[in-house]
């Protein structure tokens, strides 16, 4: 693992969260790009190499409207960077952790992501990044 990419951050709103992380953080969004394939629209914010991505669902069945249904907004998932993500997703394999995708598929930003199921890794989503 190369360096955390991003923490996702599920929101009610990128627009209501959007002002206050541009506040917080004292740098605007660069992007706001929608994932259909995940039902989720992102907004991204860097904070010097890494980033904060915020995620509103765009449908009911989004991974993102379910979180905030059952734990409210926060903290979603830690995104880690990685050199190769084909080869991270059969080492995890390897060490035990649960993929929650056979193969790497389009996320936000340029990327190819993978995610690991949360109960291997006490309760934190994890998702693999490679730049594409
Ligand atoms: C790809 C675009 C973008 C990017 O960076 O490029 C994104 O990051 S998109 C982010 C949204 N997409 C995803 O999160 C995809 C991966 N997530 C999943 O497959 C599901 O959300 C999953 C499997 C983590 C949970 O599925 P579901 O919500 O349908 O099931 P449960 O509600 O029964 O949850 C099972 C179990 O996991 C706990 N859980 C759920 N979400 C999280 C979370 N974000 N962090 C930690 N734990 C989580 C949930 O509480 C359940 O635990 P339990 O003890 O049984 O309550
Ligand atoms: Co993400």
């Amino acid at each position: 693992m190369k360096k955390v990419e991003h923490i996702g951050i599920a929101v009610n709103s990128i627009e209501t969260a959007g002002d206050i992380y541009t506040k917080l953080l004292n740098t605007g969004i660069y992007k706001v790009e929608e994932v259909a394939s995940e039902h989720v629209k992102t907004a991204f914010l860097q904070t010097g190499p890494n980033k904060i991505e915020l995620l509103e669902a765009t449908h009911p069945d989004s991974a993102i409207a379910k979180f905030i249904a059952k734990k409210g907004e926060g903290i979603h998932h830690i995104a880690f960077e990685v050199e190769d993500i084909y080869a991270e997703m059969q080492r995890l394999r390897a060490e035990g952790f649960v993929l929650l995708n056979e193969e790497p598929k389009r996320g936000a930003d340029n990327k190819l992501v993978c995610f690991v199921h949360p109960k291997g890794t006490n309760g934190v989503l994890v998702e693999l990044c490679q730049s594409v």
